[in-house]
C-alpha cells in the first residue's frame, strides 16, 4: 500500500483501548491503563478525550509501568487542555480503587513524576492517600520571585493575600469571608495565568466554617472549575494550619463532596481521605480522535 495513504489512515493506538470513568468527590476522572503498552497519549489525544461527548474528564490518569517492584503503577496525569500535572489527589484514589478491585490489595504504592504515594483502602469505596510533604519554599511552588509563601500579595479582585503551597503541583489559596462574594469562573483564569506563577497555578477560595471545617471552591489549572480537587484540599489544610485558622485535622467541603485532611506532625506528610465512585467503562473508537484540535 502507498505509504502516505497508510499513514493517513493509520489508526490511533488508543482505538480499542478501554477507559474507566470514575469520580472522586465529584472530580471527573478517566482511568486509562497503558501498563505494558509502551506509549502515552499525545496532548491532542488528551484534548480529544476531554471533549468526547459523554466521556469527558477533569483529569485523565494514565497508568504506565512502575520503575520499582513494590509499586503498582506510574501515573501520568493529564488536564483537559492536554497539559500535565505531577499530582492529583482525587484521581489517585480512583486509580487505587481500579487496582484494588483487580488485585484485592488493601494497601498499594503508586508513583508520579512528583514522587511516591502510599494508599490504604478504608472501606468499599473510600481510600486514604499519603500525599507526601507540602513544599512551602517560593522556589518549589514555584513563584516568579522571592516571597513569603504564607502571604503572597497578588493585589487583585479585592482578594486578600494568597497562601501558596505545592503538593507536587502549585496552589494559591485565598481565605475569604464568603465564597459567593467572588466569581471564581471569571477571576480564576486570570489568577491561574498571573505572572507570579511561571507554571500557572490552581486557584482556591476557602471559607472557614469552624476550626475543623472549611468550604472550598477550586479553579483548576488546565481544566477550570471542578466539583472537587484533592491536592487543593491538602494545600488548603496546610495553609489553614500554618495561619492558625485550623488544627492539623480538618474537613474540607467541596461542591462534590467532603475530604478529610490530616497534616501529620510526626513526618510533615498530608493524609487525604475521601470517596470514589465508579461510573462506566467504554472502549475508545476512532471517531473520538477524528475531530479538529483547536
Ligand atoms: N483534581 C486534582 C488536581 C489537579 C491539578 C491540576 N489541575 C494541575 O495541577 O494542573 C486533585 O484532585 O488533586
Amino acid at each position: 500500500m502507498d505509504d502516505r495513504r497508510s499513514n493517513a489512515f493509520a489508526e490511533n493506538p488508543l482505538v480499542g483501548r478501554a477507559v474507566h470513568k470514575m469520580n472522586g468527590a465529584g472530580n471527573a476522572i478517566l482511568v486509562l491503563d497503558l501498563r505494558g503498552a509502551g506509549f502515552l497519549p499525545r496532548p491532542e489525544d488528551a484534548r480529544a478525550l476531554a471533549r468526547a461527548p459523554g466521556l469527558g474528564y477533569d483529569q485523565m490518569m494514565v497508568l504506565g509501568d512502575a520503575a520499582d517492584a513494590g509499586e503498582a503503577a506510574f501515573m501520568t496525569i493529564f488536564n483537559q487542555d492536554g497539559s500535565l500535572s505531577a499530582a492529583c489527589g482525587n484521581g489517585t484514589r480512583c486509580v487505587a480503587h481500579y487496582l484494588a478491585e483487580q488485585t484485592g490489595a488493601t494497601e498499594l504504592r503508586l508513583a508520579t513524576s512528583a514522587g511516591k504515594l502510599f494508599v490504604r483502602r478504608e472501606g468499599p469505596l473510600a481510600y486514604m492517600v499519603d500525599m507526601g510533604a507540602p513544599r512551602l519554599d517560593w522556589r518549589d511552588i514555584p513563584l516568579a520571585r522571592e516571597a513569603d509563601t504564607a502571604c503572597v500579595d497578588l493585589a487583585a479582585f479585592g482578594l486578600p493575600p494568597a497562601s501558596c503551597v505545592s503538593m507536587g503541583n502549585p496552589h494559591a489559596i485565598f481565605f475569604v469571608e464568603r465564597i459567593e462574594d467572588f466569581d471564581l469562573a471569571a477571576i480564576g483564569p486570570r489568577l491561574e495565568h498571573d505572572p507570579m506563577f511561571p507554571q500557572r497555578a490552581n486557584i482556591s477560595l476557602a471559607q472557614s466554617l469552624a476550626p475543623d471545617h472549611i468550604r472550598l471552591q477550586v479553579w483548576e489549572r488546565g481544566t477550570g472549575l471542578t466539583l472537587a480537587c484533592g491536592t487543593a484540599a491538602c494545600a488548603t489544610g496546610v495553609a489553614a494550619a500554618r495561619a492558625g485558622r485550623a488544627g492539623r485535622r480538618v474537613k474540607i467541603s467541596l461542591p462534590g463532596g467532603d475530604l478529610l485532611i490530616h497534616w501529620r506532625e510526626a513526618d510533615d506528610h498530608v493524609e487525604m481521605t475521601g470517596p470514589v465512585q465508579v461510573e462506566f467503562s467504554q472502549t475508545l473508537d476512532a471517531a473520538i480522535f477524528s475531530g479538529r484540535d483547536d
